[in-house]
């Protein structure tokens, strides 16, 4: 593989009624991130997670919280989450009108910022952000769900991203997030990923079976 990549799984494919064991188990088991999957029923068709359970997971790894917020409008639920103990604040641009605006209040909070493109988002949505983001999320699924394919047809936007981003001069974190196995992972380090999420592929087989899931999705046998 082309550089050390970074596994988040995402806890939307834990256990919801052991969700501390299973945040406790996964960092034990080798993840470098949580990856937590906030979807608020109208700017994607379901509901999960909101800052009280990640307040209540805080205190039980230190491990950075990745919170990916699937959320139209999503400025206000921002402090919430930055208090709860986010580490990573990541949004979809087409969520809100002023997507400038909203990465300047992640950094006022003290937090990261990142900007999640879906599918049919374009690189160049990123255009006026670049000074100011710490992170780039490659949907490659449509949002909303767990256990998608992957859309392949994201690879080559990785690659652009990659590029972009090298070329710069500030360290910006590139993550893929949505259908990520073991094969799939290979192909995103290949194209240019640093970061990757992965919720099935994580959690599939049980405790027993995390660290050789993660260790798999980082390549190694
Ligand atoms: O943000 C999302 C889906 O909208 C993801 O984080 C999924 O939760 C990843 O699940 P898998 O595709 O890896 O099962
Ligand atoms: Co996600």
């Amino acid at each position: 593989m082309r550089q050390k990549v970074r596994i988040a799984p995402s806890i939307l494919s834990a256990d919801f009624a052991r969700l501390g064991d299973e945040v406790r188990a996964m960092d034990a088991a080798g993840a470098d991130l949580i990856h937590i999957d906030v979807m608020d029923g109208h700017y994607v068709p379901n509901l999960t997670i909101g800052p009280g359970v990640v307040r209540a997971l805080r205190p039980l790894t230190r491990l950075p919280f990745d919170v990916h917020l699937m959320c139209s409008p999503v400025d206000g639920l921002l402090p919430a989450f930055a208090e709860a103990g986010a580490d990573i604040l990541t949004v979809h641009p087409d969520a809100g009108p002023h997507t400038h605006r909203t990465v300047q209040l992640i950094k006022s909070l003290g937090r990261k910022a990142g900007i999640a493109l879906n599918p049919a988002t374009p690189v160049a949505a990123l255009d006026h952000l670049w000074d100011d983001i710490d992170l780039v999320l490659v949907m490659s699924v449509n949002p909303g769900f767990g256990g998608q394919a992957f859309i392949a047809s994201q690879l080559d936007k990785i690659r652009a991203l990659r590029a972009r981003i090298d070329a710069g001069e500030r360290p910006i974190d590139l993550e893929v997030d949505g259908g990520v196995n073991v094969e799939t992972a290979q192909a995103c380090v290949a194209a240019g990923a640093d970061m990757l999420v992965a919720g099935t592929a994580s959690f599939t087989g049980g405790p027993d079976a995390y660290a050789s899931n993660i260790a798999r999705l980082k390549g190694r046998p």
